[in-house]
């Protein structure tokens, strides 16, 4: 049974005993949040990273979501990819059609994932382009407060650094505010050349979800959640601060290990 609590602005915090029960609770919560999205909109746009985040969604692909779930409703995109080819062992994309896409009848034109074969300035913006075309549509809903994208869900893991999608810390593109999506040539965590959503796209959107785990994280997550004063850095995971949409923390006993007062419920 997971541990639950909610730690003001942070959004909802959900501690599990062990990675086996965090995949089933994450399944079960993005099981939820596709049926409640495609009640109200007759579709789900979800955003994916890389990390390990994809095989932590693995239940999706099991019974019995791979039979309950409206597959053909997904409109799948990345908040972060990296520019690479999408058979290359470093593809966000090749991650997750290996891992989940493959495994359940998603239609393959929903499936928007980056063009691999410009730049990684000229590959972010055919993709904003590209969900500009969908927001026109309403396959991807739109922000009433901005005129950003506002996704159904979007799935971030978070670094030992606390960086999430592509944004890493003291790098410029945090403070990108006129793009949807950006670029970098420079990420700290190979492959250097990458996508990546901006702020104001993941915090206009209906749901984030970010999924933590492990010892190496902790002390990220302490500084990401708890209330640490005026000095607290400014984490790029600190950031995700979803405007009217809903945040909520997967994590497991070792990534929570450094969090301030266990104020829980079972
Ligand atoms: O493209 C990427 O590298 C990812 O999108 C990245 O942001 C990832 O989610 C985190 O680095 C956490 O990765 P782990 O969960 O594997 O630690």
């Amino acid at each position: 049974m997971a541990l639950s609590g909610i730690n003001n602005d942070r959004g909802e915090l959900r501690v599990h005993e062990n990675l086996d029960e965090l995949r089933t609770d994450l399944a079960d919560y993005i099981a939820e949040l596709s049926e409640a999205a495609v009640k109200e909109r007759g579709v789900f746009a979800i955003a994916l990273s890389g990390g390990s985040l994809i095989s932590l969604m693995g239940k999706l692909c099991e019974a019995p979501y791979n039979k309950t779930v409206d597959w053909a409703k997904w409109y799948i995109f990345w908040a972060d990819e990296r520019v690479v080819a999408k058979n290359h062992s470093d593809s966000n994309y090749k991650l997750a059609k290996d891992g989940l896409l493959s495994k359940v009848p998603i239609v393959p034109s929903h499936v928007h994932s980056i063009n691999d074969s410009v730049s990684a300035e000229e590959a972010a913006d055919e993709y904003m382009f590209v969900i500009r075309q969908l927001v026109k549509t309403r396959v991807v809903s739109v922000s009433d407060i901005s005129d950003c994208p506002k996704f159904d869900l979007i799935l971030l893991g978070m670094g030992p650094d606390g960086h999430v999608a592509s944004l890493y810390p003291n790098h410029p593109v945090l403070d990108e505010t006129d793009e949807w999506v950006t670029f970098i040539t420079d990420s700290p965590k190979p492959p250097p050349e990458r996508i990546t959503f901006t702020f104001p796209v993941i915090n206009s959107a209906s749901n984030v979800v970010m999924v933590v785990t492990g010892e190496s994280k902790a002390e990220a997550v302490h500084l990401a959640i708890d209330n640490i004063g005026p000095d607290c850095p400014s984490l790029p995971a600190r950031l995700v601060q979803p405007t009217k949409g809903k945040l909520v923390w997967f994590l497991d006993k070792p990534a929570a290990s450094k969090l301030d007062g266990h104020q829980f419920s079972d």
